[in-house]
Formats: C-alpha cells, sequence, structure tokens
C-alpha cells in the first residue's frame, strides 16, 4: 500500500532514487549536493564542512566522499544520523545556542569552508506559515554559518519560492560576494525548492543583527493571513532594511499587499481579462466552477496538457504558458469575443468607397495600393521562399529529407534547392504525385483543391487567404508525413520478408529477449518506457564496454554497404525498372534505413553478387532459423558475436553478471570501453562521473510525434560520443595482432601431431635401451655408447627417407632392377602406374565393401 502510494506521489522513485540507491546514498537528495559541487566546486577543496539540517545523512556521505582525507565533517539534525565514516554528528536544533555551543566544541578554533543547509521544517500546517517556517529556517541557519564561516567560505541553502524569497537572496547578497540560485537537475520541477549557492563569505566584523532577525526580514505571516496592510504593521520593519517600495514590488509575482499566497483565479476572469498574461503571472491555480467553465472543459481544445498546466501555475514554462493563451483565443473565439482580423482589402474599399476623390487621384491612389500589394506579395514569397530553404537545409543536416517521387521519375534538378519544383518542397511533391497518380489515396482529392484553385488562391493575396492556406499547407504536410510513415513501415515489412537476419532480429525484438540499454528496470518502475528514454545507461552501458545498444542493428548494416555501392537504388529499380532511378531517389534510398531492403527477386545476378559479398558476415543465425531459403545470405558464426548476443540473453537481473562474464571472456572490445577503463583505473574519472554524465542532452528526448523512419536513424546516430584515446586504440590492435598470430587449427593439430610422434620415438628408444642395457654379452662401455645412440636418434626429428621417383621411360624403359646412377630408395613409375593404383585401390575397395553398394 505504501508502495503503491510512493509511486504514484510525484513519480518519488525516479532515476535519482535509483541511482541513489545503487550507490548507497541514504537519500536521493545526495545528488543535488554532487550536482551543485560539480556545477560551483567547492567540496574539492574544503577542508571543515558543517552540514546543517543533516539527516539521514546523504550529503555528509557526498561530503565524506568528495572531501579530502583528513577534512573535519560535521552533521547536526533533530534527528539521530547513523554512523558515517570519518563525520561526526550531533543531534540538536539548529535554532538553538545549544546547537552553537555543541558545534564550537567540537571544532574549537576552526572555521569551515562550508556550510550547507538542506533543512525543511516539519510542514503540514497551513501553506502560508508552512513557507514561512522554511525561511525562517534558512536564515537561522545563515545566522549559525556565518559564526562558523571562514573569510571567503562558501553557504549553500535550500530556500522555497515565496513572498520572502527576495528577502533573502538580498540578505544573502549583503554577506557573500556572489550568490546565485539555481535549481539542480535532481531536484523535482515540482518542487517550489531552489538552491542558493551563496561564496566568498565576505566576513564582515560587524553585521547588523536585523540582518538575521526574521521580524525585520520577513514579512509577518501573522499580519499576512489577516489581511494587515504591511504599511501599518508594527512588527514588519522591512522598511527599514529592504526599502521595499523600490525593492520588493511584483518582483515574486504578488501584487504588494496582496498577502495570500496561494492563488486562485477562475477560467472566466482568465478568458475574459484583456491582461491575461498577468492573471497567469498572478494566480497558483485557474479553476472551473462554473457551469459555463466546466463546459470549456469538455472542449477538444483543452487537452489533458492544459488541465494539468492550470492546475499549478507555478510550475510551468514558457511553452506551457504559450498553450495556455493559445487555449484562450480558442475558447474567446468560441464564445465569438475574438474575430479574426478582416481581409485589409475590405477595409480599403470601405474607405475608397466613403471618400469622395477625384477621379485622377483615385487612379493614382489605386495604382500605389496595387504597387504596395505586389510588393507586399513579393516579399512574403522570398520570405517562404527563405523558410523553404532554412528547412529544407535543416532537413537534409537531420537527414530528413524525403524526396517523394519514389517510384517516379522525377529530374535530377528537382533536387535543387529552393526551386519551384524542389523535390524537397511536399507540397510540390504532392501535387506532382496527385498529377501522376502515385500515392495521393492517403490525401483523399477533396481535400486537395485543384492545381487551378491553388492558383486562383495565390492570385487572391489577402492576409485571411494567406493564413488559410498556410493552415492547409500545414494539413497537407501532415498528411504526406503519415504517406512517408506508411510507406517506411511498407519498406521495413519488405525487408523483414526479404531479409532473414532482419527477421530474427524483429522477432527477438518482439520476443524481448534483445533489451537494448535502457536503464536497468527496477521491480518498481512502473513505466516501461521511460526506461528507454533515460539513455544515461547506454552511456553507462559504453564505459563498462558491454555493446552498443545499436550495434545489432548495425550488424547486418555493415555487409550491406559493399553491395550499396553496387546497386545502390534497389527498390528504386523495383519500382521502376525500364528507367535508371533518378537521383532524389538515390539519395533517399542511400540513407541507413534503407540498407536492409532486399534485392528483388528477379535479379538474381545481382542477389548473387551480395550473397558473396556477405557470406563472411557475423551472425550465426541461419543455424537457428534453419531457414534454407535464406542460408546463403550468412556464414557462420564468428565466436565474439555469439558471445554478445548471450550477453543479452539474459534475465534482468542477471544482466550484471552476464556483462562480467562477457568481459573476463571476451575483454573490452571496443576502444570507447578501453579509454574509460583507462580513465578510470588511473582516476581521471570515477563512477559517479560517468553516471553523471549518462544523463545528458541524448537521455530525455522527447519522441512523441516523431516519425518511425526519423527514430530509427536516430537511434542509430544520435548517440553520445564516447572518447577514446590513442592508447586504448593501440591496445586493441595489439590485441587484435596477438589473436591474428595464433596458430589457427590445422597447425595446432599438426603440432599436437608432431609432438606425439616424437614421444613415441622416446618410448621406442628408452626401450630399445632397456633391451641393451638386459644384454649379458656386451660390456658396460659399449652398452652405454649403444643406448647415447639410440636415445640421440629417437630425440632426433625423424627424417623423411627421400624417395626418388624414377619414370619408367627412355633410358630407364623395361629396365630390371635399380638404374644406373641412382642412390638410395628410388621408385620406378611409369606413366599408367598413377591411374593403375588408383584403380586397383578402387577395385579393392568395392570388394572390401562387398556387396553393399548394390
Ligand atoms: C530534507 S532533510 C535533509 C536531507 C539531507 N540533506 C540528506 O541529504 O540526507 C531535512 C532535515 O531537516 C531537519 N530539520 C528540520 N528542522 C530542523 C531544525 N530546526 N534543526 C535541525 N534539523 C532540522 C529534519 O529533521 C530533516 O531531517
Amino acid at each position: 500500500m505504501g508502495k503503491a502510494k510512493k509511486k504514484t506521489g510525484k513519480g518519488r522513485l525516479d532515476k535519482y532514487y535509483k541511482l541513489a540507491k545503487e550507490q548507497g546514498y541514504r537519500a536521493r537528495s545526495a545528488f543535488k549536493l554532487i550536482q551543485l559541487n560539480k556545477k560551483y566546486d567547492f567540496l574539492e577543496s574544503a577542508r571543515c564542512c558543517i552540514d546543517l539540517c543533516a539527516a539521514p545523512g546523504g550529503w555528509l556521505q557526498v561530503a565524506s566522499k568528495y572531501m579530502p582525507t583528513n577534512s573535519v565533517i560535521v552533521g547536526v539534525d533533530l534527528v539521530p544520523i547513523k554512523p558515517i565514516p570519518r563525520v561526526v554528528t550531533f543531534v540538536a536544533d539548529i535554532t538553538t545556542v545549544h546547537c552553537r555551543n555543541l558545534l564550537r566544541g567540537e571544532l574549537k578554533d576552526w572555521k569551515a569552508d562550508v556550510v550547507l543547509h538542506d533543512g525543511a521544517p516539519n510542514v503540514g500546517t497551513a501553506w502560508v506559515q508552512d513557507a514561512y517556517a522554511q525561511s525562517e529556517l534558512v536564515l537561522m541557519s545563515l545566522k549559525l554559518a556565518v559564526g562558523f564561516l571562514a573569510k571567503g567560505g562558501t553557504f549553500i541553502t535550500k530556500v522555497f519560492r515565496s513572498a520572502d524569497y527576495n528577502n533573502l537572496i538580498w540578505v544573502f547578497s549583503q554577506l557573500f560576494a556572489k550568490v546565485e540560485a539555481t535549481k539542480p537537475p535532481s531536484s523535482r520541477d515540482v518542487s517550489a525548492e531552489i538552491f542558493v549557492v551563496c561564496r566568498e563569505f565576505l566576513a564582515p566584523k560587524h553585521i547588523d543583527p536585523k540582518f538575521l532577525d526574521p521580524k525585520h526580514v520577513f514579512k509577518d505571516p501573522g499580519s499576512a493571513l489577516s489581511g494587515h496592510d504591511k504599511g501599518s504593521s508594527a512588527n514588519n520593519a522591512l522598511a527599514n532594511v529592504f526599502q521595499p517600495e523600490k525593492k520588493r514590488r511584483r518582483r515574486d509575482g504578488y501584487d504588494d499587499g496582496d498577502y495570500t499566497l496561494f492563488t486562485k483565479t477562475s477560467a472566466s476572469e482568465f478568458v475574459h481579462n484583456s491582461e491575461p498574461v498577468s492573471v497567469l503571472g498572478l494566480a497558483n491555480k485557474i479553476t472551473f466552477e462554473t457551469e459555463e467553465e466546466k463546459r470549456w472543459l469538455g472542449l477538444g481544445i483543452t487537452t489533458p496538457d492544459i488541465k494539468v498546466n492550470f492546475e499549478d501555475l507555478k510550475v510551468l514554462g514558457k511553452g506551457d504558458f504559450k498553450a495556455l493563451l493559445k487555449w484562450r483565443i480558442a475558447v474567446r473565439e468560441e464564445l465569438g469575443l475574438e474575430v479574426r482580423t478582416k481581409p485589409t482589402a475590405e477595409f480599403t474599399e470601405a474607405v475608397e468607397i466613403s471618400e469622395v476623390v477625384d477621379e485622377e487621384q483615385q487612379i493614382q491612389e489605386e495604382l500605389e495600393r496595387r504597387n504596395a500589394e505586389a510588393a507586399a506579395k513579393e516579399k512574403r514569397s522570398r520570405r517562404r521562399t527563405n523558410e523553404i530553404k532554412t528547412k529544407t537545409i535543416q532537413r537534409l543536416q537531420l537527414q530528413m529529407t524525403a524526396p517523394l517521387d519514389i517510384g517516379l521519375e522525377q529530374n535530377d534538378a528537382s533536387l535543387s534547392m529552393g526551386q519551384d519544383d524542389d523535390v524537397f518542397d511536399l507540397v510540390n511533391t504532392q501535387r506532382e504525385l496527385r498529377k501522376r497518380g502515385g500515392i495521393s489515396k492517403l490525401v483523399s482529392d477533396e481535400e486537395m483543391p485543384s492545381d487551378e484553385e491553388e492558383e486562383v488562391e495565390e492570385m487572391d493575396g489577402s492576409e485571411e487567404e494567406a493564413v488559410d492556406s498556410e493552415e492547409e499547407r500545414e494539413r497537407r504536410i501532415s498528411a504526406l508525413e503519415a504517406d512517408l510513415d506508411s510507406m517506411y513501415n511498407a519498406y521495413r515489412e519488405k525487408a523483414k520478408e526479404r531479409n532473414a537476419k532482419y527477421r530474427v532480429e524483429a522477432a527477438r525484438k518482439e520476443k524481448g529477449q534483445l533489451e537494448e540499454w535502457g536503464g536497468l528496470k527496477g521491480e518498481d518502475d512502473e513505466s516501461g518506457n521511460d526506461s528507454s528514454e533515460d539513455g544515461g545507461w547506454e552511456v553507462v552501458a559504453a564505459a563498462k564496454g558491454v555493446g552498443d545498444p545499436s550495434s545489432d542493428e548495425s550488424d547486418y548494416d555493415e555487409p550491406i554497404s559493399g553491395w550499396k555501392r553496387k546497386r545502390a537504388n534497389p527498390a528504386a529499380t523495383k519500382c521502376n525498372d525500364a528507367q535508371p532511378p533518378s537521383r532524389a531517389t538515390q539519395v533517399w534510398f542511400s540513407q541507413d534505413i534503407f540498407k536492409e531492403v532486399g534485392e528483388p527477386d528477379d535479379d538474381d545476378e545481382h542477389e548473387h553478387e551480395h550473397v558473396d559479398m556477405v557470406s563472411n558476415s557475423s551472425l550465426s543465425l541461419q543455424d537457428d532459423q534453419g531457414d534454407k531459403s535464406s542460408a546463403s545470405d550468412f556464414e557462420i558464426v564468428p565466436a565474439e558475436s555469439r558471445g554478445d548476443t548471450d550477453m543479452w540473453d539474459v534475465d534482468g537481473d542477471n544482466v550484471d553478471q552476464a556483462k562480467q562474464a562477457h568481459i573476463q571472456t571476451y575483454g573490452l572490445t571496443t576502444a570507447e570501453a578501453v579509454t574509460l577503463a583507462q580513465q578510470l583505473v588511473s582516476r581521471r574519472t570515477t563512477k559517479t562521473h560517468l553516471l553523471n554524465d549518462g544523463f545528458n542532452r541524448y537521455s530525455l528526448n522527447d519522441k512523441e510525434g516523431l516519425p518511425s523512419w526519423f527514430l530509427d536513424n536516430e537511434a542509430k546516430h544520435y548517440k553520445p560520443n564516447v572518447p577514446i584515446t590513442k592508447e586504448a586504440v593501440a591496445i586493441l590492435r595489439a590485441r587484435q595482432r596477438a589473436l591474428d598470430s595464433r596458430p589457427i587449427k590445422k597447425i595446432a593439430e599438426a603440432k599436437g601431431r608432431k609432438k606425439l610422434r616424437t614421444a613415441q620415438r622416446v618410448e621406442r628408444a628408452i626401450k630399445r635401451a632397456e633391451g641393451v642395457n638386459a644384454t649379458a654379452e656386451m660390456s658396460e662401455r659399449e652398452k652405454a655408447q649403444q643406448i647415447e645412440k639410440l636415445m640421440r636418434k629417437g630425440m632426433a626429428k625423424g627424417k623423411k627417407t627421400e624417395v626418388k621417383v624414377i619414370v619408367a621411360k627412355g633410358a630407364h624403359k623395361g629396365i630390371k632392377g635399380r638404374p644406373r646412377g641412382v642412390k638410395g630408395r628410388y621408385a620406378m613409375v611409369d606413366a599408367r602406374m598413377k591411374k593403375e593404383v588408383r584403380a586397383k585401390k578402387r577395385s579393392e575397395k568395392a570388394k572390401g565393401n562387398g556387396g553393399r553398394r548394390r
């Protein structure tokens, strides 16, 4: 029960929670200090650190890890802290003198280089009091800190964004040279907490006690609640300190005199108010209470995102506010409060009609008007062309370009940018396709005005139509993108059908056997998708040298490249057999995503070429598959790749063991892995750094709404570039060379045979020597000589007795016995002999087999 609650509450069990668990930190907040330290680098050089409100001790653990070995670390909290090596802890209330005395007793004359404060009072009362209590605690921690900080020291505190926030910042800036507020990535967005890093403590000789007195620094929450005017509040002495008229006006988004920290505003107010931005700025929440407001909630434009945004305006970003303002405009249009601007032409005409002018002046004005219109039109079209160019360039850079003339001839000139028939201009391409009856099925004719209609529209040139055609254009573009997606899926299907390896990969992915590095899934991770987005683990995986998430894909990429060089454009060829493919089509199909598409069935010759080229590819899947038809596509089994696959074929829990085993068996196999290993060994980096680096710009990419072909392509190429060093490459090369120079199997067998023969010879020699030894007739000396001779012979490499081959022709024909001039062993052969010997062997074999052959 408790667990389930934990999961839903703010998504508590996020990556930092898991990381903290994995790295043995007592609280996920440890990462906040790690990230703050990474940014401001204050722990490594500190020799004394005080952590106020330190329980359960996450920050203390970090301090103890990052600070020099012989530094002093003291932690204080209301609750006891379990012991941490080389950390002293007290139980005390940081707002009391007792706490100060305890610290003084521990530190003696020492001054602290760093004072940390991550305190949070027991909340749960009214919001106003909670916020006030937090601010008060911060001020108390500052009061304690200034008593112990060394000059130039650092004070880090957690602050909540409330009405008192600016006052606190002001006080900090009076005491420290540098004051910066920051929100580390590990601090949840929904939390109002911010960390203020105050550096270079000025250590003034005298500090005005008002700076550290909540009564002077903050608004009194009591008066806030009772609605007292600030100026009349006897308690509120801020005016003395801050000159609030100058400093406090609207800085924190609340009106002066408005002491309510949590403000609700009705949706009607937001919709009807002429200053919607300030409504958003002032309110915490927009409510929907009246019948009409509730009806707005049911409108299609009120998406779940919009509803969530209205819940807490203080955590929204710029984009969210924009969305809310758009929503407001839509609702106003619905209510008839907002009307679209009338075409300027209409106004112009009305004015013209109402004015009484003489004919000449009228002509003159008409001319001017037309000139202005023409200029405006030209300007618009120039801007449009430029936009298209920019988009095209961006798309080219992102490899998103999609010439849609697949299977149709298109002039090469169409690839040139900015021209009317620009192949990347989706609208034009669509038009072209429609003319040719290509893939236009997906975009119905009703949706598409005819060319003539479009021309008429363009001639018109009024603003409204420009807007409309823009919308129409957007709509068509999205239809075309859907087109593109479906085509891409069709290609993938085809590829699947034709390519056994691809099929096997897909099947394995479906089965979930080949789990990519999408993060370690804890049992309590509900969102399966999250992990795939948390690509940080990919980097960690790379760091461990155990695999590349896309390596499986690239496995079947590689062999194709050679083939691709010969036949860059298979699909295009298939679509248009008679004609050579256009350049646009080639460009399109030269993208990686089409590497897998198989050769058309009727093109056997090329298929063979392809087979030859890939015959040494690395997957061992054909055995598993038993797929005869595709067997020729692949050859067998380099052991490494099999091992790699084994590594992925394990259950979640055993992944780490499998990785370890893999590394032990095969070592680190990539230069990236070796580089990172070297850095780890030489302490140039730490595991924590690697883990932190894992959460980078690649980690949380929003993949929503992106076409699948783009995502596939991105999965291959948009990934972190792990650095490699020359040494790492050299190590791997040396290892490869060593591998290459190892004897191949046959040589090893031959050597084994040789060894065996030598052993047999020695054994024989020993036996003979024993025989000699046993002979009674020989003297001891003779025996010794004989045995030595035998052993020498036995140890010596057996010399192959050379047999001299004498062909029985010419002078040797028909002679019997040893031919003249031939010494040693010899064999007489004649031209027929070889054949006859073979025939004889064959017949003997046949006889030996009896009638079995028949
Ligand atoms: C968010 S936790 C601190 C977590 C800590 N930084 C860590 O990493 O483990 C806030 C702590 O402030 C402590 N606290 C609140 N008021 C305090 C006070 N007046 N004196 C001492 N500690 C206090 C609470 O007991 C609580 O343990």
